[in-house]
């Protein structure tokens, strides 16, 4: 469960990011990226071929050293994964690295003490939560076998850690036309983060229904339409997450960098810029971002309604604390993704933020086992 997630939030924890260009002034042109590479400042210019703008950043890709995800590239899901032993497996393992775009274009003056410090940073924090992990992936997969559910408990434990290694293996692949600096593809990337989520929350929801007595409340018509509105609220957090990871993908967070408006304006003019129009929603960095924002203040309006709807019912005091930390949480996380993006993604910010919406979901569950029904 917490494998993939894991992964996804070391790809942050340790990454070699591509951060670092600011710009206030905005082309309603599409834009091209063209990054340089090589060399401590890299060119941006953005804009349709007939207006340029070019400024010249410090380039944190080529300065900062440190980083994970993309330099083990030699993953096997089913023979077991142990880290190099000894000096002559390092180099081995170094060596593979080294036939990869990323050292090649970003990393190619790393050195073997490095890349072992990246590769260490990374897993030791694996390591460090695998046992929490474990145990309720176990508690999850004898549950659901108990309950005769074996295939989905195989296919909902199977999916982030196969798709965690076809995510890897977008950001190794060599692109000869691209001039982009390797990164994993944002497709693969929510769906990594999709399904960990979706394991993550499964095998929650199973601990807390083991773990919570129901509450013994009558049955009323403002209860059942409050149970609806959490579910309704859970998806949303849920979707407000996974669009989340195309912000990620993409880089989004860094086309605009102010809020509430984008730029000068409410709707930025590039939205629809990218034809057919669908294409925009998953390839457009400001679309992905705006998607992002409308998402997140419609999971703040919800778990807000959730709350002052909760304040007019007498309900169990586990489930009015459960209401009121989400509710805390949601605007932690609000707060949170603001300054990430005004202060142009700081590597822990961001990390922070997206640990935030883990911590968002859980609660989210919470309120829902707090308030299921007695089954029949
Ligand atoms: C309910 C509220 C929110 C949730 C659940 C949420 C969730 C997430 C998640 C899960 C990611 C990272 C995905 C990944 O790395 O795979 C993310 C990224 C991001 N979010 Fe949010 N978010 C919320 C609110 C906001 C708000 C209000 C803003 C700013 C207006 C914001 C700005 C960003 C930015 C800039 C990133 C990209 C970080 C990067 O490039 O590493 N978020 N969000």
């Amino acid at each position: 469960m917490l494998l993939s997630s894991l992964r996804t939030t070391l790809l942050y924890g340790c990454r070699n990011v591509t951060k670092g260009f600011q710009h206030s002034t905005r082309s309603p042109q599409p834009r091209q990226w063209l990054v340089k590479r090589g060399q401590s400042t890299i060119t941006v210019e953005a804009g349709a071929s007939s207006a340029r703008v070019a400024a010249t950043v410090p380039n944190v890709a080529t300065n900062r050293t440190v980083e994970s995800g993309l330099s083990m590239v030699d993953w096997h899901l089913v023979r077991e994964m142990k880290p190099p032993q000894g000096q002559l497996e390092w180099e081995a393992e170094f060596s593979k690295y080294q036939q990869y775009p990323e050292f090649k274009i970003m990393n190619h003056d790393m050195t073997l003490p490095e890349f072992n410090g990246a590769i260490v940073c990374g897993e030791a924090g694996w390591t460090c939560v695998h046992p929490p992990h474990r145990l309720l992936l176990e508690e999850r997969i004898l549950h659901s076998l108990h309950e005769g559910k074996s295939a989905w408990t195989l296919w909902i434990c199977l999916l982030p850690g196969t798709s965690g290694w076809y995510m890897v293996k977008s950001g190794l692949e060599e692109k000869p036309e691209s001039h982009d600096i390797p990164r994993v593809s944002q497709y693969r990337l929510s769906a990594h983060l999709g399904s960990a989520l979706l394991l993550y929350s499964a095998s929650l929801w199973t601990a807390l229904t083991l773990l919570l007595p129901i509450h013994k409340v009558a049955e009323t018509k403002n209860l059942t339409q409050l149970r609806r509105f959490a579910k309704g609220t859970g998806g949303i957090v849920f979707l407000t997450a996974l669009s989340g990871a195309f912000v990620a993908g993409l880089d989004a967070g860094l086309v605009y960098n102010s809020f509430p408006k984008m730029g000068e304006r409410w709707i930025p003019d590039d939205v629809l810029a990218f034809s057919p129009t669908l294409k925009n929603f998953f390839e457009n960095p400001t679309t992905v971002q705006f998607d992002h924002r409308i998402l997140a203040i419609s999971s703040l309006t919800a778990i807000t309604g959730l709350y002052l709807f909760s304040r007019r019912m007498l309900l169990p005091r586990r489930a009015k604390i459960a209401i009121n930390l989400l509710t805390a949480m949601a605007y932690g996380q609000v707060a949170l993704g603001i300054s990430t993006l005004l202060l142009y993604v700081p590597t822990p910010l961001a990390a922070i933020h997206q640990s935030g919406s883990v911590a968002l979901l859980s609660l989210a569950i919470w309120v829902l086992a707090e308030l299921r029904k007695m089954p029949k």
